[in-house]
């Protein structure tokens, strides 16, 4: 088989096996086509069939979720746990409450944590799970009986050297707490078995920062090889969540001018730049109020724009910190028009192919995918699993040097991988190839 007929046959391959699964096929066509170069030069790869042993999940778990709500009416919804593979360490990723979860949301989520827990250098394998449950108007009370009955099923595929889950769109400490309830009466054990729970009961000190933080610590690297800092840069920021308001304060910390975040309902801005003290109201009512932002706007600060998106605004860099394919084509071009320079994710996949695309090709405009910049909050569930295994308690400092470190180790191997001809660093390939490396060599060390 030639060269190009062989990469085509994986592409043929994915489509055929994940019929309807787009944002699968997307997240695994990014990757074959930045490896595609070492899977032709290693003929054991080809013929362990390393990339498609990888893209297969080692198990996928799909359950019924059944609960009572306010009303005292039966609630349906479906739950997943997509265990992709284990290689490197136990399965380990977040869980995600969304009405737009499906098989293939978690599976292209599972897929690309496996190369971004890679890249932290960290003992983790990868997975993911979450629901079709759409929390937004439930109660605290309903909250807490959807998330027994998820864990009621999901505890018997879970355990501290097996499967750690922890907290992604709308899982956040409340529901990590909720969902840790269930599996301690379940088990009758103290075991940690998903991180993000509150430091009382064994939580990471940083680890609700470490995300956002993370993010800015890569994208410090980043600009220092150009020979810039964040100090004076403008920042348009989307989504209004965990990552968005911890990225917004530790760029707004480090001098930069945040001036957006963003909600599914619409646009926050302001021109002049959010201060600290605001960021601390958003984070508090954050889950408390229907809508944080345009409360914001109407009590305090700021302009609301119903239905819009942060990519038209004038900024020199680009956060997207909201869900995959927030970004689209048009929107990266009004970025390029703009001036940004530097688009770096908080969210997993955030750019559709069509914006990666023009991202990644512009000379002006350096791209960072999130299996490398937003890194940091897994790694710090992972000093999370470590301190619960050494019934430990680690400072803040502690923490958030580690996180430090482990976002230059990452930001050094996308260095080191990504190359490109004119002396540049390709931050895409960068992250896939040194992720893909160490998963491959993990897979043909361990035998078929
Ligand atoms: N929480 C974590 O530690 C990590 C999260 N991520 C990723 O970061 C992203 C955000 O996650 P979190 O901040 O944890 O969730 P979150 O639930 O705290 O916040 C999500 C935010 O995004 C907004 N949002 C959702 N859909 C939107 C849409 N279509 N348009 C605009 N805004 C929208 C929500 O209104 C909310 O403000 C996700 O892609 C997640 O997978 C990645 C690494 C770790
Ligand atoms: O902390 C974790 O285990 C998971 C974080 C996560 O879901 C992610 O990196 O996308």
């Amino acid at each position: 088989m030639s060269n190009n007929d062989y990469i085509q046959s994986l592409h043929e391959r994915i489509e055929k096996n994940n019929p309807n699964q787009s944002e699968f096929i997307q997240a695994v066509t990014e990757i074959l086509e930045n490896v595609s170069d070492e899977l032709l030069e290693n003929e054991e790869y080809q013929r362990y069939r390393i990339f498609e042993r990888l893209t297969e999940p080692d198990r996928i778990v799909r359950f019924k979720v059944e609960w009572l709500d306010d009303n005292g009416e039966a609630q349906l919804n479906r739950g997943w746990r997509v265990q992709q593979s284990n290689l490197i360490g136990p399965y380990k990723g977040g869980l995600r409450f969304h009405p737009t979860v499906s098989e293939s949301v978690i599976k292209f989520l599972a897929f690309e944590q496996c190369f971004k827990n890679a890249l932290t250098g960290l003992p983790l394998g990868g997975g993911k799970g979450g629901a079709d449950f759409d929390p937004r108007g439930r109660s605290d009370h309903e909250i807490m009986s959807f998330c027994q009955a998820f864990m009621t099923e999901l505890y018997r595929h879970v355990g501290p050297n097996t499967d750690v889950p922890a907290g992604d769109i709308n899982v956040g400490a409340r529901e990590i707490g909720f969902l840790y309830g269930q599996y301690r009466k379940i088990k009758n054990e103290f075991a940690g078995v998903l991180t993000g729970k509150a430091v009382g009961m064994g939580g990471a000190l940083a680890r609700t920062e470490a995300t956002g933080y993370g993010v800015i610590y890569f994208l410090e690297h980043v600009l220092a090889e150009q020979s810039q800092q964040l100090d004076g840069k403008r920042i348009a920021i989307s989504g209004a969540g965990n990552v968005a308001l911890n990225a917004a304060q530790k760029a707004i910390e480090k001098g930069a001018t945040v001036i957006s975040l963003s909600n599914s309902r619409g646009l926050l801005c302001k021109e002049q730049g959010f201060v600290k003290s605001d960021i601390d109201w958003l984070i508090k009512y954050d889950n408390v109020k229907d809508n944080t932002l345009q409360e914001f706007a109407e009590t305090k600060d700021g302009q609301w724009s119903s239905d819009k998106k942060p990519w038209q605004l004038r900024c020199d860099i680009a956060i997207p910190c909201a869900t995959q394919n927030e970004l689209d084509g048009q929107d990266a071009k009004a970025l390029l028009e703009n001036g940004c320079q530097v688009v770096i994710c908080g969210a997993n996949m955030p750019c559709t192919s069509d914006a990666l695309a023009l991202l990644n090709s512009s000379n002006d405009c350096i791209y960072v995918p999130g299996k490398a910049s937003n890194a940091g909050g897994v790694a710090v569930s992972g000093l999370e699993m470590s301190q619960n295994a050494q019934f430990e308690r680690f400072s803040f400092e502690f923490v958030d040097q580690k996180l430090q470190d482990i976002m230059k180790h990452i930001h050094d191997q996308c260095v080191e991988c990504g190359q490109t001809d004119e002396k540049q660093t390709d931050y895409v390939k960068g992250a896939n190839v040194a992720g893909f490396h160490i998963l491959a060599k993990a897979m043909l060390a361990q035998g078929v």
